[in-house]
């Protein structure tokens, strides 16, 4: 256990105040570019981004239908909006509020080759680069980061760090929440040792062909980052208390034609 302050404690139950009368989810919508097979076969995108909130279907619009034609969202991005722009504008916020000690969820939901990958392959990125850079800003604080992942296919969990492909279960912990028993949960070292951990996880990964995805993912992939901090000075003590959070990163594919 590590330990934070009185002061510091105080400052946190204000944080934790103000983000308590804050959303707490946001719906955000990204557009993808065509790709150069729709742009050969003449497709044309049926969405279009007409603010920075709404986005229109253009077919309703062609058949004079009466249903709702603009949705609205807490942020939309178009197809030349950079993943950077995305996580900048739309999930740093959240993603960060875990050093802090809330715990944080970032998910993508969308059909076959929608760009869930492409998206949370960039977020992932940002997001870990972030976090570094603050431990590095905050030596006053000891910082311990975890990473596990695992991929849902078929209803059954694998480790996605280890090459034994056996089932693993979920258990309820009356702490934790629900868990993955035996999960592989590695000790960050740097950027370099999560980037090798990445490709583990993706040569693991089950990908195949789907009419619209030459190489699409199978399976939902749930990436999780554990931090734990102490204030140094009381490292080790009794009093201690440790801040910990987790993010998660869900791929969902959903609807494969
Ligand atoms: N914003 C984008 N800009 C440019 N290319 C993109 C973008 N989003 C996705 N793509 C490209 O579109 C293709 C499909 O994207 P991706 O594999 O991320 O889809 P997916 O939703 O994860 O699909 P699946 O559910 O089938 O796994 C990929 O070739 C990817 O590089």
């Amino acid at each position: 256990m590590g330990s934070i302050g009185k002061e510091e404690l105080l400052k946190m139950e204000k944080m934790q105040m103000a983000i308590a009368h804050e959303e707490k989810i946001l719906v955000l919508v990204r557009l993808r570019p065509l790709s150069d097979k729709e742009i050969v076969e003449n497709e044309v995108a049926d969405w279009e981004c007409i603010n920075d909130t709404t986005i229109l279907y253009r077919n309703t619009l062609r058949e004079g239908s009466t249903f709702p034609s603009a949705y609205t969202f807490d942020r939309v991005f178009r197809g030349d909006n950079a993943t950077r722009e995305v996580y900048e504008e739309g999930v740093k916020e959240a993603a960060l509020s875990v050093v802090s000690g809330i715990n944080s969820s970032i998910f993508a939901y969308g059909q076959t080759s929608s760009g869930k990958t492409y998206t949370m392959m960039g977020i992932t990125e940002y997001t870990v680069a972030d976090i570094f850079d603050y431990i590095h800003r905050h030596e006053e604080r000891a910082f311990v980061l975890k990473f596990s992942a695992v991929e849902i296919y078929n209803e059954a969990i694998r480790d996605l760090l280890s090459t034994d492909s056996t089932p693993l279960r979920l258990l309820d912990d009356p702490e934790k929440g629900t868990v993955v028993e035996k999960a592989t949960e590695e000790t960050l070292k740097d950027w370099d040792h999560l980037k090798e951990l990445l490709s583990v996880c993706e040569a693991q990964r089950r990908i195949g062909e789907t009419s619209l995805n030459e190489k699409s993912s199978r399976s939902h992939q749930i990436l999780r980052l554990t931090i734990e901090s102490s204030a140094c000075e009381f490292l080790g003590k009794e009093n201690s208390t440790t801040l910990s959070a987790t993010v998660v990163r869900i791929i969902s594919t959903y609807y494969h034609p």
